[in-house]
């Protein structure tokens, strides 16, 4: 069901339970309950850009334990179109994935588009990155998309500003990405579905704390934090997440958005966070890198040429179970497709692993050790 009806008052579509807080951190174990299922966080959400985790059917994304999962709504408004997909029953039946869904905005992809926009209050004029037609974005036209699209949880309309930036520009961004969150939320009307808001502020400290406090006023029901995993250094993404954080609902997700690198996420979670999504893991793989418990590792390299152990030697999913490192080196090596499965699997299985074994350590309030002993084995790059 959708949200139950308690004589005539809605339940909320997408609530959250605060399990267990960390002794030691801001660390905490919840579940996100919405309507397609039931999320243990911390939690790690593959992306499925163009309503497909690229290389992976939704059988292997299940072998895998992923529980929620990503979708663009740029992607989708372009191609196929969220009216198809509206026709189609909705993004869950159209990917068949029964699960729960997120769609981001489209703010970070029509950002990304660089000199191919311009905004202004209304929303955001681009030109699409496909054949160059003209498209307007508005907070109330992505909203209609979203509710068109039909995942458990949609995003506002946000304008995610990239570093560095000046402190006018940050200013002037982050109000109207207050306003604009004020038009989706008047503009939302789909009762089965959560819309979280967006933290901007760069990393300046008051922006953020304003915007904050605004996005809390307004009272989502989640609330991610923007603005980060843009090119800053590691350190700076720690700090703004230091003081923004304890600024937002404690009984309500946060979501780090953009952030998937084994040492950011375990740095995010110490630091509140509920909720990751990236597109590293499944786009490093699909070029040979794979994550493993000493740090990265490249495929094509001749070393592994005749290397008959596995991926990662502490890894047990199906690709480390079954191949053997000169053998996804000479699928690479020929372009064979099953390679690039094989790395994916790895990668999403490293990241939904890593969830669980914090889940795990969250629970034992022993994080801290956890992340030592990670550190031990594990070399972090600086972006
Ligand atoms: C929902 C769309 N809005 C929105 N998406 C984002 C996606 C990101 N992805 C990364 N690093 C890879 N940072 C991000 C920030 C934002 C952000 O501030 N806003
Ligand atoms: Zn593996």
């Amino acid at each position: 069901c959708s949200s139950s009806n308690l004589g005539g008052k809605l339940l909320p579509a997408v609530t959250f339970e605060l399990l267990k807080e960390s002794t030691e951190s801001k660390a905490r174990l919840g579940k996100l309950h919405t309507p397609h299922g039931t999320v243990d966080t911390p939690v790690f959400m593959p992306v499925g850009t163009q309503a497909t985790v690229k290389a992976m059917s939704p059988r292997e994304l299940e072998e895998i334990g992923a529980r929620i999962i990503l979708s663009n709504t740029y992607h989708l408004y372009l191609r196929p179109g969220h009216t198809l997909i509206q026709e189609a029953g909705g993004l869950h039946k159209f990917m068949a994935w029964s699960g729960p869904i997120l769609t981001d905005s489209g703010g970070f992809q029509v950002f990304s588009l660089g000199d191919l926009r311009k905004i202004t209050e209304e929303g955001v004029e681009f030109r699409s990155h496909i054949d160059g037609s003209k498209h307007l974005f508005t907070p109330e036209k992505v909203m209609e998309i979203e509710m068109a699209l039909g995942p458990d949880i949609a995003m506002v309309f946000d304008e995610c500003v990239s570093y560095p930036t000046t402190y006018e520009y940050a200013k002037e961004a982050m109000e109207r990405t207050t306003r604009w969150a004020e038009r989706c939320l008047k503009a939302h009307h789909k009762e089965d579905q959560a819309l979280f808001a967006i933290v901007q502020g760069s990393s300046f400290r008051e922006l953020r704390e304003k915007s904050a406090r605004d996005l809390v006023s307004l009272d989502f029901p989640g609330y991610a934090v923007g603005g980060l995993s843009v090119g800053e250094p590691k350190p700076l993404m720690y700090e703004v997440l230091d003081y923004t954080v304890p600024l937002l609902p404690l009984h309500k997700p946060r979501y780090l958005m953009g952030v998937g690198s084994p040492d950011c996420v375990i740095e995010g979670v110490l630091r509140g966070i509920d909720m990751f999504d990236c597109v590293l893991p499944t786009r490093i793989a699909r070029n040979g890198t794979v994550f493993t418990k000493l740090g990265k590792l490249v495929i094509r390299n001749a070393k592994y040429k005749n290397d008959f152990t596995p991926l990662d030697h502490h890894c047990d999913c199906y690709t480390c179970r079954t191949f053997t490192r000169a053998y996804i080196r000479h699928l690479f090596n020929v372009n064979e497709i099953l390679g690039l499965r094989l790395t994916t699997i790895h990668n999403l299985h490293f990241l939904l692993e890593l969830m669980r074994n914090i889940r795990k350590a969250i629970a034992a309030d022993s994080l801290s050790e956890f992340r030592e002993e990670f550190y031990r084995y594990y070399e972090p790059e600086q972006f």
